[in-house]
Parts: C-alpha cells; sequence; structure tokens
C-alpha cells in the first residue's frame, strides 16, 4: 500500500476538507472542526478514525442526536467500520461528509461536485458493526415540542423525524385511536385505543416506503388551558411511543388559520420540510370528519364535520377515510357544504345602478354578505354619503347624518344590514317627507357564504369585531324581503363578485374554511 495515501472527510454542505489520521481518533460534532452549528448535534458527536491501509474508517457515536450512514441510523456506543464514498450524517438526514481516500484507485472521476453528491448511495452494504443495523429500521425517538403564533399551534418532532417529499398524513381522533371507553369524548388521557386492528402496521409499511408519517389534530379544547395542554401532549408522546415511528404531529389549538379545513398546519409542514418540496400528488390525507350521512354503513352515525375532507381538498391531496384507507372500504357517500369558494364569479356583472335623481339607499344584507366592500366600490366613488351604524353607532345617528346630508343635496347610502320593515321605514319615512326617491340593493349571498365571508375577515382583518354565527341566524330569523310596497322606488339583487387586493386573500378566500 502507498504511503501517500490519505483518508479525508469531506462535507457535502461546504466541500470543507477534514483529514482522518491513520489511528488517531478525532471527535465530529458541532465544533470548529466541522464548522457545523446544529445544536441538535453534541459537541462531541462521534469518535473516528481511518485504518488508511485498509482503505476504511472506524467510527463510534457518542453524542446526544442520532447519526446516520448512508441514511441509516447508527447506535450509540457501537462500532462500525465504513468504507470510502460512505456518508457520514452528524445528524440523521444532515451534515454530510463523504469519505475519500486520495489517490482514489477505485473511482478516478468520482468527486463531491460529481455523481456521489448528486446520487448518494442509500445501501448499507458497506457498513459492518459488532450489533446489526437492519435496512428499514425505524424507531422513535424522542423529540421536542415547539409552539407557533403564541400557542394556536404546537408542533411535536422526534429527534429522527425525516424530511421527506411523500407525505401520508393522518387526523388522529377517530381516525389512528378512539376512545377505550367507548365514550364520544376520551374521559382522560389514557382513555385511548388503537381505531382499528391494523393501523400500527400499516403506518410501519408507509414509512418504509418513504413517507413521512404526520399527524394533523385539531384541539380547540386546549385553548388557554396549559394543564389540558401538558395532558394532551404526553398523550401524543405516548402513542407515538407505542407505534414506535418517528411521527411529526401537528395540533391546531387556535380559532384561525391552524384549524382544519385551513391549510395552516400543512402550510408551516411545508416550510418546516428542510427546503423537500412535497409531492402532493404521491401524498394522502386520512380523517374520519369526512361528510358522510346518517347510516352511510349499517348503524354509523353521521359524521360531526366535513373538516377532513375539505383540508384535503384545500391542499389538493388524494383523502381517505379510515375505513378505505385501513380497511379497504369502498368510498362512501358524502355531501358538500352548500357554499363552495372555488366557483368563479368572474362572470357575473352588478346590474345598472344609476339614477338620474336624488336618491338613498338602503343597503340589505346580513353580515358579511359584502355590504361595505359594494358600497366602497360603487357608490361612494359615485358620491353617496356612506351612512354606517358600525362606524356612527346607532341608528338614530345615522338618520341623523342622512337627512343633513338630503338637505345638503347628496345621495346616500344606508350601509346597515336592515333586516326588517321597521327597520327601513327609518330611514324611508325621512326621505319621502323630502320627496326623494328611495331604492333598495339586497346583497345576493346565502348565509354559509356569509359565514364564510366572516370567517375570511375575522382571519384576514382583526380590527373588525368578530361576528358570531348566532348573529347571522338571527339574521335570517328575523329576514323580511323588501318590498316596493314599503315604499321603494326600485329594488336590485346585487350578485357576489369576488375582487381581492392581493393573491394571498384570493388564494385563502378561494378555500373551505369553515369546519
Ligand atoms: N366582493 C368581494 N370579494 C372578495 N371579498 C369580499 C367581497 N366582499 C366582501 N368580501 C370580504 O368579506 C368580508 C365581509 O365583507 P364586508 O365587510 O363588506 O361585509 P358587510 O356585509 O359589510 O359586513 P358587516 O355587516 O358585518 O359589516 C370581508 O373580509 C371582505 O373583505
Amino acid at each position: 500500500m502507498s504511503c501517500d495515501l490519505q483518508c479525508y472527510l469531506i462535507s457535502l454542505e461546504n466541500s470543507k476538507k477534514i483529514n482522518l489520521l491513520n489511528l488517531k481518533p478525532i471527535i465530529l460534532g458541532r465544533n470548529k472542526e466541522t464548522e457545523v452549528k446544529d445544536s441538535l448535534i453534541s459537541r462531541k458527536q462521534i469518535v473516528i478514525y481511518s485504518i488508511t491501509d485498509e482503505r476504511n474508517v472506524k467510527l463510534k457515536v457518542i453524542g446526544k442526536a442520532v447519526s446516520g450512514c448512508n441514511g441509516l441510523a447508527l447506535h450509540n456506543n457501537v462500532v462500525y467500520t465504513i468504507g470510502p464514498h460512505d456518508i457520514i450524517e452528524l445528524r440523521l438526514g444532515y451534515h454530510k461528509f463523504k469519505i475519500v481516500f486520495e489517490p482514489d484507485s477505485e473511482s478516478k472521476m468520482d468527486s463531491i461536485e460529481g455523481n456521489i453528491a448528486k446520487k448518494p448511495r442509500m445501501e448499507s452494504a458497506s457498513i459492518s458493526t459488532e450489533s446489526n443495523v437492519e435496512k428499514n429500521e425505524c424507531k422513535f425517538l424522542e423529540g421536542s415540542w415547539i409552539e407557533v403564533d403564541n400557542k394556536e399551534l404546537l408542533v411535536y418532532t422526534p429527534e429522527n423525524c425525516e424530511c421527506r417529499a411523500k407525505i401520508a398524513g393522518f387526523d388522529i381522533d377517530g381516525t389512528i385511536i378512539k376512545t377505550k371507553s367507548g365514550a364520544r369524548f376520551p374521559k382522560n388521557s389514557d382513555d385511548w385505543t388503537w381505531n382499528l386492528g391494523n393501523v400500527k402496521s400499516q403506518l410501519r409499511e408507509l414509512f418504509k416506503n418513504g413517507y413521512k408519517l404526520v399527524f394533523f389534530t385539531n384541539q380547540l379544547g386546549l385553548w388557554n388551558n396549559n394543564s389540558k395542554t401538558n395532558d394532551f401532549k404526553k398523550k401524543i408522546e405516548n402513542i407515538i411511543k407505542a407505534i414506535n415511528l418517528p411521527i411529526q404531529v401537528f395540533i391546531s389549538v387556535g380559532k384561525r388559520l391552524y384549524r382544519k379545513p385551513r391549510t395552516g398546519m400543512w402550510d408551516k409542514l411545508v416550510k418546516m420540510n428542510d427546503n423537500i418540496t412535497i409531492d402532493v400528488d404521491n401524498s394522502f390525507f386520512v380523517g374520519d370528519a369526512a361528510g358522510r350521512e346518517k347510516n352511510w354503513a349499517p348503524k354509523k352515525n353521521k359524521d360531526h364535520s366535513l373538516s377532513d375532507r375539505l383540508f384535503a381538498m384545500n391542499i389538493g391531496l388524494k383523502f381517505y377515510t379510515p375505513e378505505e384507507y385501513f380497511l379497504k372500504h369502498r368510498a362512501a357517500p358524502f355531501k358538500m357544504p352548500e357554499f363552495d369558494p372555488r366557483i368563479d364569479t368572474s362572470h357575473l356583472s352588478y346590474p345598472d345602478i344609476s339614477f338620474n335623481k336624488q336618491n338613498v339607499v338602503v343597503m340589505v344584507g346580513g353580515p358579511g354578505s359584502g355590504k361595505s366592500n359594494f358600497v366602497k366600490d360603487t357608490l361612494i366613488p359615485m358620491g353617496y354619503v356612506h351612512v354606517s351604524r358600525d362606524q356612527l353607532g346607532s341608528w338614530q345617528k345615522c338618520v341623523k347624518v342622512m337627512e343633513e346630508a338630503l338637505d345638503k343635496n347628496k345621495n346616500v347610502v344606508i350601509d346597515n344590514t336592515n333586516v326588517d320593515k321597521e327597520t327601513r321605514q327609518r330611514f324611508i319615512q325621512p326621505a319621502k317627507q323630502r320627496n326623494i326617491d328611495i331604492r333598495c340593493f339586497i346583497m345576493d349571498v346565502s348565509i354559509s357564504q356569509m359565514r364564510h365571508n366572516n370567517l375570511f375577515r375575522e382571519i384576514t382583518d382583526q380590527s373588525h369585531a368578530i361576528v358570531s354565527d348566532i348573529i347571522i341566524y338571527s339574521y335570517r330569523k328575523n329576514y323580511q324581503e323588501p318590498d316596493l310596497s314599503e315604499g321603494f322606488a326600485q329594488i336590485l339583487k346585487i350578485p357576489f363578485i369576488g375582487k381581492f387586493t392581493n393573491k394571498s386573500h384570493e388564494k385563502l378566500y378561494k378555500t373551505f374554511l369553515l369546519d
């Protein structure tokens, strides 16, 4: 063997070259030698030396992180023998160093920029050890929690969780687990068992087939409750431990962006996937909130919601119910929501709203029906004085401001819900007394679209007071259809035409938001 033979570790991140001396151990870790700053890695992570004459390298993991070789996890305190071109990962999947012997008699073409870096060898053939590393070993190693956006989202990531392109996503309650007691809601954090017998083995199969396993769950009940949150975290850790796979878990605690069917949890996963683009076409999501009607199977209740199916739809993922996925049942029928936000409205147009005399426009429409948006877009630019109870505080003030404007020969728009005849008369009478025409513009928007719009506003505009569903349903209950006999010179129906100031709002609006 030539005495000129040298062994190096070459960083695949920055081409840094570390000389491995014959039979002289050095320490790799979060240190100057490697230039790695990853806090999950110990300063003393791996002990390593070369046996240059034999063209091999011995190493032992001694630090807190899970280190790897050629994509496989290494055990701590086990001596491994590896060889030229093997790739050491200081933390499994990260901070890769290739073993290079120079001169390289095996591959003259080999270079960091060349074939090895682009096509890293994944086989474990060259690892020999005093204990075996199984090729598909997939154990779970305890991880850590992070809190996002003022605890609206909690994320659990096991230490050896790898970022992968294919995602197998699952809801938890009613999908992975069910209550042991048979109660609808768990009685305590131990009240769980596997939902279906083969959940665990199917998850293992997916993991072996290259999927990253991710759980997504809505847990509004944890909001502002530290003790419940801690119990729930423990429960999640127990479930993952029992499955014994590195599964990442997203818990939506808040009401807004992260709650399924909204895509906040998925968007966060995309950002946390270490620049690996997610292969949406080959990923999927499984959940029991699928909108199935009562008796979708013998004696089965109606699903409590549709949020899991809509979550998948919003992202563009294939969707399965637990029965379809785990038991291979045929797809059950389901009911879609009344309002579909994806529908294109660009072909619609407003009716002719011009008028050749002084007039008052009384808007009629529930909370979130888009009255203010319409008024701002159309009537205000035409010179109408904007009268709104939201801004003035009481209907009496609205009447006063309207009268003052009318007496100055101005046109006026009353931008209130104006739900019934009595409310509308408050504005019709003073106009009539002045012989001024009154028109009525009704927002042609369904109750479910109003709910969608309100939620959209809640997410995008925190300055506006939150409108509860109760207020919207009370609008529906009290609604009296406007009629010419009330004193209107004209009644027009105003369609909802989507108009957006920015792309991200448009994207959000066009997803299913209601659960
Ligand atoms: N034409 C539109 N295109 C896109 N989004 C719209 C449109 N109209 C309204 N929205 C959105 O719907 C939400 C409610 O709209 P808006 O405030 O105009 O309703 P409103 O009927 O005036 O409600 P309220 O009576 O509660 O004040 C807002 O977030 C708004 O941005």
